[in-house]
């Protein structure tokens, strides 16, 4: 890997917000980073300096020598950078003027733009961190609670990295020691091969299992829970997205059919990401624009994590209500009976048998609410063991890889049982080994990695 190094381009991006700010950075990544940036700035000579050190000087255009900008430059010299490449961070005024003409001047002196995430890329192309930790490079800045953001720490110091490598060195010598009795075969060594391939399989499966156990909480807290807010007009569907989200975003009014359009609302439920969807009250209507927003009420229902089947204490249950109940009752949901300050009309046992999926609220006056946090705790987040070492599966990718990772170990079992030949039951391991691999990007194929580093923002 490190032979490519050369080859790369030295590539140029802002790798702040674009927009105005006290101060912006333009960051250069490779062997050219040094000398470009001597060409574009006066002061020190910027090859000459000691890595890690900042300094004082002009951005200048080498054409017309004008002056572009007043800024401060850091020289982190390879290998001990976030590349492993030479990186120069020019430090510019703030504004999005400034900042361009110096990302332009370099681009005129050979730098490439940066693609998205191609510093990332390049951290992973290096070797200082594999694609868990590119992963949750990303993770990080999208984190928007403290909980996600600890996980995303986490995995980016290597927790699962590390993990998953363990695993892949633990069958690799036991391949290899597979090897040595294949090739001399002195003893009666089969059923010693055999034994020790599926003692080894079964403790890996073992590792595996405990892992998968974290995949649901480990994915709600890195891409949030879909959840819906379902019930007919009027009952409080959208008083109770502004209790969750702490903030008055959806209007209410006592006007059956307020809402039409879906809103989406971020709400921090005990450190959960809860992605909000308020919804239009799904009835039978024949007004246009009322119709439009009931049938995309009923497309977000489809698409939820969760449900929040939201219903009004103070009138008797009737068809509509009931048309919800069964719909939703295959999906994860939570019954909630609102306007509990008012003469209720009927009673949780009429609504389901199970009292625990009923919760009895009042979104005026916030009373139960809490109710509502914590069962969604209790839904998702119960009696999950962290492992020791905190390492978690935070995506679908991860998730996947694993279950075919479980898979093959199965294959391996299955196989042995079976009296398979032992070459046969050794691709089965190697594929689990090549699975895991793909995980941390140790065997993963490049059209993965460069759609994966594509979803990153430019600059990072
Ligand atoms: N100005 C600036 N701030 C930044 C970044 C950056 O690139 N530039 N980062 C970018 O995301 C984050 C910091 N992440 C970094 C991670 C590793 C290394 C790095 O140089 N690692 C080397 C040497 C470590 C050491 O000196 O001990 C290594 O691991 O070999 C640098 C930044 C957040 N803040
Ligand atoms: N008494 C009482 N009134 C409530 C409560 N929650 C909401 N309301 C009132 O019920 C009416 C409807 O509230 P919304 O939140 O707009 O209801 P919605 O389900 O979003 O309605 P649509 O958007 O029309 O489907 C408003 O007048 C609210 O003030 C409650 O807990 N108690
Ligand atoms: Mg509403």
């Amino acid at each position: 890997m490190m032979s490519h190094v050369t080859e790369f381009d030295t590539i140029a991006a802002i790798s702040t917000p674009i927009g105005e700010g006290a101060i912006s950075i333009v960051r250069l990544s490779g062997e050219q980073a040094l000398t470009l940036a001597n060409r574009v700035t006066t002061g020190v000579d910027l090859t000459q300096v000691a890595s890690h050190t900042i300094h004082y000087g002009h951005v200048i255009d080498p054409q017309t020598k004008q002056v572009l900008d007043e800024v401060m430059i850091s020289v982190m010299k390879a290998p001990k950078t976030f590349t492993r490449e030479d990186v120069v961070e020019i430090n510019t005024h703030g504004g999005l003027l400034a900042t361009n003409r110096v990302l332009q001047v370099l681009i005129g002196q050979g730098a490439r733009l940066a693609e998205p995430g191609e510093f990332t890329k390049r951290a992973f192309l290096n070797g200082r961190i594999d694609l868990t930790q590119a992963e949750s490079v990303m993770d990080l800045i999208r984190a928007k609670t403290d909980r996600a953001m600890d996980q995303a720490l986490q995995q980016l110091d290597g927790s699962l990295n590390h993990l998953i490598q363990n695993l892949r060195q633990e069958i690799l010598e036991v391949l290899a020691q597979v090897e040595v009795n294949i090739d001399y075969p002195e003893y009666d060594t089969e059923e010693l091969t055999t034994k020790m391939l599926s003692e080894k399989a079964q403790q890996v499966q073992q590792r595996i299992t405990q892992l998968l156990k974290t995949a649901q909480e480990g994915q709600i807290l890195n891409q949030g829970l879909k959840t819906a807010i379902v019930g007919k007009p009027n009952v409080g569907k959208s008083s109770l997205l502004n209790v969750l989200a702490k903030q008055e975003r959806a209007i209410v009014t006592d006007v059956a059919g307020t809402t039409r359009d879906v809103i989406e609302q971020f709400a921090n439920v005990n450190g959960i990401p809860l992605q909000l969807v308020d919804t239009a009250g799904i009835h039978e209507t024949d007004d246009k624009v009322e119709k439009i927003g009931v049938d995309r009420s009923r497309q977000e229902l489809q698409r939820a994590d969760l449900v929040l089947l939201v219903l009004d204490g103070s009138r008797p249950l009737d068809e509509e209500d009931q048309v919800l109940l069964q719909k939703t009752a295959t999906q994860k949901r939570i019954i909630i009976i609102n306007k509990q300050d008012l003469a209720q009309a009927f009673k949780p046992q009429d609504v389901s048998a199970n009292a625990d999926s009923v919760i009895q609220i009042s979104a005026v006056a916030q009373a139960g609410i809490d109710q509502i946090e914590q069962q969604i705790q209790q839904m998702f987040f119960a009696g999950i063991q962290r492992q020791q070492d905190g390492a978690v599966l935070t995506n679908a990718r991860q998730v996947g890889l694993l279950q075919q990772a479980q898979q093959s170990l199965k294959d391996v079992l299955t196989g042995i049982k079976q009296g398979m030949p032992i070459d046969l039951v050794q691709i089965d391991m190697t594929n689990c080994w090549d699975q895991l691999g793909e995980i941390t990007g140790e065997s993963a194929p490049d059209e993965l990695i460069t759609q994966l580093f594509s979803q990153f923002c430019v600059g990072k």
